[in-house]
């Protein structure tokens, strides 16, 4: 295990990873529904739900009645579509353990993309009215408790692709983007400051095609390019799990 800043970086041989992850939000959940009788949960999209398959084997010790799940961007198609977060998320890990429905915050899904950022935004917002979200008192920004990031092969987070403009909004909680060259083109995606004021942030990264990526951001480069995965700087703490083959190059 290797510690930069406020960061710690942990490389993982075949399941070890998904069971460390798995161990590591049921410790987390624990501590904030104890704490404060909620537990805000952001998910990813891609390969982060298969890695949260051990997570159901909590399923008698952790208080899912007190689970708020979000998404950190959400593609802009139907809830049935192949290529909707939302469907991966219900197919891969939400259908196996009892959140309760009203308690998953997933995108409106027939509203356009513009319109479903400012919506999701909107309703994130009565939340913290309702202080079921608090604020990060030194950003002013939504802390959620807890961030799942994965990663694309191009260093991409969420839905803030390098060289892309929304990689520097700094004022908007959730945006959205009509030009992503991941397909579909069409999302909505959290900005950089909501994802730097959570409490935790996990970034889950596997495959060899991830490694230079994770070397960009990682390792020891004469050049470094800031990928938007370098980017990720929680006010709280950031923990990278790596499979072997992503961390090849480190
Ligand atoms: O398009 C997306 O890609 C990233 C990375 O996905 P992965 O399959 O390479 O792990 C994902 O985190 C994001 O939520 C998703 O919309």
């Amino acid at each position: 295990m290797a510690e930069t800043n406020k960061a710690v970086v942990e490389v993982f041989e075949g399941e070890d990873l998904a069971v460390s992850l798995a161990k590591y939000v049921a410790d987390l959940s624990n501590k904030f529904t104890s704490e404060r009788g909620a537990f805000t949960v952001c998910l990813s999209g891609g390969s982060m739900i298969d890695n949260l398959r051990k997570l159901p084997e909590y399923l008698d010790s952790i208080e899912w009645s007190k689970w708020q799940v979000f998404w950190l961007d959400e593609r802009v198609v139907p809830k049935t579509h192949e290529d909707s977060n939302y469907k991966l998320a219900l197919d891969g890990f939400l259908c196996k353990v009892p959140i309760p429905p009203g308690n998953v915050y997933a995108i409106n899904d027939t509203l356009s993309a513009e319109e479903a950022a400012d919506d999701y935004e909107r309703r994130i917002r009565e939340l913290v009215d309702k202080n079921l979200i608090t604020l990060s008192p030194s950003s002013g920004f939504p802390k959620f408790d807890l961030m799942l990031l994965g990663m694309g092969p191009d260093g991409h987070v969420a839905s803030l692709f390098p060289g892309h403009p929304l990689v520097q909004e700094n004022k908007r909680w959730v945006t959205f983007i009509k030009d992503s060259p991941k397909p579909p083109p069409e999302r909505i995606t959290f900005t950089f400051p909501v994802i730097n004021a959570s409490a935790y942030a996990a970034l889950v990264v596997t495959g060899k095609k991830e490694a230079d990526a994770i070397h960009s951001a990682l390792g020891k480069s004469e050049n470094p390019v800031k990928l938007p995965v370098a980017l990720v700087s929680p006010e709280g703490e950031l923990k990278w799990f790596l499979d072997k083959d992503a961390a090849s190059k480190l």
